[in-house]
């Protein structure tokens, strides 16, 4: 069983009267992606960056592989790698001596620090922008260049703010390649979204956050079978034959409601159960048309545990 990369115990941060992170308890499992997915100042970033050592809890501590970013910090710092929300070049104003300098902080010799370099601006297309001033980037390229330093690094945990933000929508298809790519190669990932397509697409579990506090955890499944009647069953039949029967029947299984030849079920695991309805409707000799298992999307899911819209 594999054991918590990052154990976040009664963490809260304030900054003066804002309660920004309030009493987050969490694991991030060892290898896992896990996506902390919440609308814009739900306390993602403020998170993520306590996680780093930018910022101290007001209480609680996290532990990141058992070491405490309170009193450990310098530890924790080396086993961390992070993508922050906003790039911000330093002090060296090109992608290739950016990359260079932060490569050979991570521990690359000169000649490997470039090797490795190339092989990550490649990767990512960014090759071609390596001796362009930061000012020339768009928002997207330097959001690469942010995850190319995590790639360069290999970091035990990678922390991810909004990664793909700003990105058009077929580099964020190979953007999340690169990152499943990294999971397989053993880093642990932590990405923050406000993105329920990202989240779905990249992430194994996820943890609802909204004004500072922790909603829902779970994998996609778990966090869909937690509304209750989560799945919608539709199943289109020759005739128009359902009748009361049927529909108090069948009731059982949730919510059930029927237009023409169109029999509608609400109801919770949606795949298993419908196997069962499609046997009652075959001994009744009602022949089936059609059937389609609808789930809820994150967002509504989002809606059920927070009563708020994850995008306005
Ligand atoms: N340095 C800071 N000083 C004061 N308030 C802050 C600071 N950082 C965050 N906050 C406040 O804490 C709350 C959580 O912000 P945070 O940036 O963590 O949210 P978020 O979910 O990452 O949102 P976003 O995607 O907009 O960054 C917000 O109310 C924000 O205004």
């Amino acid at each position: 069983m594999p054991g918590n990369a990052v154990e976040i115990r009664g963490f809260t941060k304030r900054f003066g009267e804002t309660v920004a992170v309030d009493n987050l308890t969490l694991d991030i499992y060892d290898g896992e992606i896990f996506g902390l997915l919440g609308p814009n100042g739900s306390g993602k970033t403020t998170t993520l960056l306590t996680i780093a050592t930018v910022y101290k809890p007001s209480s609680g501590d996290i532990l990141v592989y058992g070491h405490s970013v309170v009193r450990e910090d310098y530890v924790v710092r080396k086993l961390i790698g992070i993508a922050f929300q906003e790039p911000k070049a330093m002090w060296v104003d090109k992608p290739w001596d950016l990359l260079i300098w932060h490569a050979k902080i991570s521990g690359y010799s000169s000649s490997d620090a470039r090797r490795v370099v190339r092989e990550v601006m490649e990767e990512l297309g960014l090759w071609e922008h390596r001796n362009k001033y930061f000012y020339q980037l768009s928002g997207g390229t330097r959001k690469k260049v942010e995850l190319a330093k995590v790639l360069i690094q290999k970091p035990r945990l990678a922390i991810l703010d909004e990664p793909t933000a700003q990105v058009d929508v077929i580099t964020k298809h190979v953007l999340w390649d690169i990152i499943k790519k990294m999971r397989k190669q053993g880093t642990t990932i932590i990405i923050a979204t406000n993105d329920m397509f990202e989240a779905e697409k990249v992430c194994e579990r996820i943890g609802i956050i909204y004004k500072g506090r922790l909603r829902k955890v779970g994998s996609i499944e778990e966090l869909k079978d937690a509304i209750p009647g989560g799945d919608i069953v539709e199943i289109s039949v020759e005739e128009d034959v359902l009748g009361e029967a049927v529909l108090k029947d069948l009731s059982v299984y949730g919510r059930v409601e029927v237009s023409g030849n169109v029999l509608r079920v609400y109801m919770n695991k949606g795949e298993e159960k419908s196997l069962e309805i499609l046997e009652y409707l075959r001994k009744r000799g009602i022949s089936v048309k059609r059937i389609m298992i609808k789930e809820p999307t994150l967002d509504d899911v989002f809606m059920y545990v927070t009563g708020a819209k994850l995008r306005e």
